[in-house]
């Protein structure tokens, strides 16, 4: 008599972009399709992978869900020997597009998937700057999406660069060079978009910016050519220049993705650092409501020593109690002994990774101070915090136009006139008037709830993740 095996679990395999606001988002996401009974293969670098199995409690696979998924974290070779500098993004573009298609196919065609109970890899999730790991899917008939985790204002001016090179907009290399009040449209009809929208102009550096901006156009309108879906981090009430416009794009919302908040707690998987929960939530714990100021940079961001001794003086000065990320490469610029000394009098706490989302989601914060990258943008909004914005780089400074002039719900550190020392004095100045800025309050508040409503039963962002997973197997 025949036997009918029972039909074998999804399996996802997950390749984000070794960046720690690329690896968080993808594993958010690659939560999302365990809790729904797949399989997820995690794909990290081997720099990377090392790192996120020391802070994951040294487990390879993990996860147990209600949907019955489970998770292994694998590694591949990204093309620059051991010793090399695996942070510069430059060689590592080029690095990667060579090493990792050749070692994705042995795990997609190989037994050991199998041999751990998972089965074989039925659906892929790239990120869209290794869009190029697209064809490796394609060619095994395989669904795929690729996911872009930063604006989609900015995704789709990365997708339309042809067309604003063809409209004179921006020259062959990504150079503004007709913008009108500094600003331009994506075509006739829709809104106008500040030039900080033009992302990879924003890098200090024009032959970075030239490198990147190839770099992000290439690998973008791969991913939008190629992939089955397009996927952005965001949700469509943030984005109306992009969503709401008379031909809206074809990026699926699919945010704002959690980062943190889990109903049990475990090791945190894919963070590059070992969060300083107790330090961080025994602290908040002692601090009146709505009065901490949080102050994080991200996971690339570095500041001079002169800029974090002014940061730390105006903390300081403001009187108000502040827990401060300070990676740990970066906390040789502090003052010396001002960590110690600041610990001590329980005004404030310096720590060198947070579990952010836990942090902004308690009481007692009241502000955050952030460089802008994505993920803190919508943690910030998500927990409803007006923002103090010190951007860096990149889209940083897109999301700083979005935060201070377009939702409104945070003030820029440096000054329009330039400048990226910023003193003390206006550090003080600035948390005074963040704190007590009201409207800015209700504001965020306002698009907290819109972040709320989207990821609810009837929001649009689950209903399009609900298609997304139904459309990859489940
Ligand atoms: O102490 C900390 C500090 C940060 N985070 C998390 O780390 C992530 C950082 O991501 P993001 O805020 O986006 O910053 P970057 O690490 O700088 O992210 C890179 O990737 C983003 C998404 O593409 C871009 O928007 C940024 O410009 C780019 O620098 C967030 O989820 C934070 O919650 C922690 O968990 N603990």
């Amino acid at each position: 008599m025949a036997t009918s095996a029972a039909p074998a679990s999804p399996h996802a395999l997950f390749l984000p972009y070794p960046a720690q606001g690329h690896v968080i988002p993808f594993m958010e996401l690659a939560h999302r399709f365990l809790d729904r009974g797949f399989a997820v293969t995690f794909v990290n670098t081997k720099f990377n992978h090392r790192r996120v199995v020391a802070v994951a409690g040294g487990a390879t696979t993990a996860y147990s869900s209600a949907g019955g998924g489970r998770l292994r974290l694998v590694a591949v070779d990204d093309g620059i020997d051991d010793a090399g500098d695996h942070e510069n993004l430059i060689l590592l573009n080029a690095a990667m597009q060579e090493a990792i298609p050749p070692q994705l196919e042995a795990l997609i065609d190989g037994e050991d998937a199998a041999g751990q109970g998972l089965g074989k890899v039925t659906c892929m999730v790239v990120d869209s700057g290794m869009s190029w790991a697209l064809d490796v899917v394609k060619r095994r008939g395989l669904p795929s999406a690729a996911l872009w985790p930063a604006s989609a204002a900015v995704l789709s001016v990365l997708v339309n660069a042809k067309r604003l090179i063809r409209d004179g907009v921006i020259d062959d290399d990504g150079a503004p060079v007709n913008l009108k009040n500094n600003s331009f449209n994506l075509n006739e009809s829709t809104t106008s978009m500040d030039a900080t929208f033009l992302a990879w102009n924003y890098m200090g550096n024009r032959d970075a910016e030239r490198l990147v901006f190839h770099y992000l156009t290439s690998t973008a309108q791969a991913a939008a050519a190629k992939a089955d879906f397009l996927l952005c981090n965001t949700f469509s009430d943030i984005e109306p220049a992009v969503f709401a416009g008379p031909t809206p794009a074809t990026i699926l919302p699919i945010g704002p993705l959690r980062t943190w908040q889990r109903p049990t707690r475990h090791a945190p998987v894919g963070h590059f650092w070992h969060p300083d929960d107790d330090a961080c939530m025994s602290f908040l714990d002692a601090q009146p409501r709505g009065s901490v100021v949080y102050v994080a940079f991200g996971s690339i961001s570095i500041m001079t020593a002169a800029q974090l001794e002014e940061l730390a003086l105006g903390l300081e000065a403001s009187g108000r109690p502040f827990l401060w990320v300070v990676r740990p490469e970066q906390a040789g610029k502090l003052p010396a002994g001002f960590a110690d000394a600041i610990d001590g009098l329980g005004k404030g706490k310096v720590v060198g990774w947070a579990p952010q989302e836990q942090v902004l989601g308690h009481p007692a914060v009241g502000c955050f101070v952030t460089h802008c990258g994505w993920n803190s943008t919508l943690e910030g909004i998500r927990n409803g915090l007006p923002m103090l914005c010190w951007p860096y780089f990149t889209d940083q400074f897109t999301n700083q136009t979005y935060i201070c002039d377009i939702w409104r719900v945070g003030l820029r550190v440096a000054s329009a006139e330039g400048g990226r020392l910023v003193m003390k004095e206006r550090v003080v100045e600035l948390l005074d008037r963040i704190f007590e800025d009201e409207s800015a309050k209700e504001r965020v508040l306002r698009l907290k709830e819109m972040a709320e409503k989207n990821m609810s039963e009837e929001g649009q962002s689950l209903n399009n993740l609900n298609v997304l997973m139904e459309s990859m197997g489940r």
